[in-house]
């Protein structure tokens, strides 16, 4: 991956416009600590920032002095009491949203340079896109929904309690929300957290290679964050938002990774599927739904099969009379204490799952060929949308395809 990133160092060009040259004399006049980054548009990643010259591992990239950073501590001494019951995340929306509206705000030159649209998030997507979504993430994007709604019925509670309130429409109060969650820094680990918009470095894009170490230091009064690897001149300089697989990335950050280490697909709806097609008895379905309920998260990823799946599995493939659960051997399974429960069981079990990746990866299929018959307007939402979306339903299907030679060369082995 890493080679992906310097080859592209010949498809970028410069940010020199009146905007950013704006920007960064704000940020001289108030004495923001020099760097050795300059903001470029890369052919891959988009807008981010180009080391001017060579960076050491172990040196600090960016430092963000106390007084550039739009803090929800801050806010709340700024805001008054009344500000507790907004939490940090929809009271920093909030103020983003006052800042925009304000003519006179000194943090113009920044808010110039947010983002315009976040067309690329699953959450901004219309319905045609949006049903074209792996089910586990529709369902996160719905509740990512909500969640915006509720903060915004909640500012709106809470611009009551001040004088003279600002009017907040909800698409001004979702572009803040999504800036704040796109681009926001944890600055401390207090519980609760105090979240913060912190200028210049958040142009800095992710990669799961970086190796970064951030946080407030003290004594410089400032939040750093420090590279752990070097970075020639002209080269991307990247840090890390955390190990998201790709779908994660998509649904928080509105893009994906060309390959993504952490990549899997869950196949929870199927096996709830499969325990109520092979269970015959309606007692033994309740008790078994009961026990796998809590565990959940059954995934594949490339190489590898989730102990968690395989245990649900030979619990299913025990038939309801079968005195195998009581007898303790799937709990034993559970425990370590044995590999496995028999070898019939286990033949089952990879039947099982030959079944279930089948299935998952005709849905994939089917989803890949409905994308390409969508209609312009949708394509038109933003075409990297589309591409993004693409590229999760291509992993789906490599991932299961991998997992079925797999399944295909244990059922071999247990003859
Ligand atoms: C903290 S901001 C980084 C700066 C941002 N690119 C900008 O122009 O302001 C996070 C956003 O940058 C973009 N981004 C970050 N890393 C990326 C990558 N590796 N490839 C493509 N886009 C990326 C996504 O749009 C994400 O929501």
């Amino acid at each position: 991956m890493k080679r992906l990133y310097e080859e592209q160092a010949s498809h970028w060009f410069l940010v020199n416009d009146a905007k950013y040259e704006h920007f960064m004399r704000w940020l001289n006049k108030a004495h923001f600590p020099p760097t050795k980054l300059t903001l470029a548009t890369f052919k891959n990643t988009g807008r981010g920032m180009m080391a001017t010259e060579p960076i050491e591992a172990g040196e600090v990239i960016v430092r963000v002095p106390t007084s550039f950073l739009i803090s929800s501590d801050l806010l709340v001494k700024t805001y008054g009491q009344a500000a507790h019951t907004l939490s940090t995340q929809p009271l920093l929306a909030l103020h983003l949203v006052l800042l925009m509206q304000d003519p006179e705000t000194t943090w113009k030159p920044y808010l110039d340079l947010l983002p315009t649209h976040f067309n690329t998030l699953p959450v901004t997507f219309p319905p045609a896109l949006f049903d074209q979504l792996p089910q586990p993430l529709a369902s996160e994007v719905d509740a990512q929904r909500k969640k915006i709604r509720a903060d915004y019925s909640a500012v709106l509670q809470f611009l009551k309690t001040i004088q003279n309130p600002a009017s907040v429409s909800f698409e001004s109060y979702q572009w803040a929300w999504l800036c704040v969650n796109t681009r926001c820094i944890h600055v401390s680990d207090k519980k609760g957290g105090n979240m913060a918009m912190a200028p210049l470095l958040d142009f800095l894009n992710h990669t799961s290679e970086a190796k970064i170490t951030s946080g407030f230091n003290p004594q410089t009064q400032s939040f750093e964050i420090k590279t752990l690897t070097p970075y020639r001149k002209g080269e991307q300089v990247f840090i890390n938002y955390g190990p998201h697989d790709n779908q994660a990335i998509f649904r928080e950050y509105g893009f994906v990774l060309p390959e993504n280490e952490y990549n899997f697909v869950s196949l929870d709806h199927h096996v709830w599927a499969l325990l109520k097609e092979t269970e015959r008895s309606e007692r033994a379905v309740k008790i078994k739904r009961q026990i796998l309920e809590h565990a959940g998260d059954y995934t594949i990823k490339k190489q590898d099969i989730s102990f968690r799946l395989l245990c649900a599995l030979r619990l299913i493939a025990l038939k309801g009379t079968d005195q195998s659960y009581s007898q303790g051997q799937w709990h034993d399974v559970i425990m370590g204490l044995a590999d496995q429960i028999d070898d019939s069981n286990e033949r089952t079990v990879y039947h099982m799952l030959r079944t279930l990746c089948t299935r998952a990866y005709t849905l994939a299929e089917e989803k890949r060929q409905a994308l390409n018959t969508l209609e312009d307007a949708t394509i038109h939402h933003h075409p990297f949308a589309l591409y993004f979306l693409r590229q999760i339903w291509r992993e789906t299907c490599d991932i299961l395809k991998d997992t079925l030679v797999d399944v295909e060369k244990q059922l071999s082995t247990l003859g």
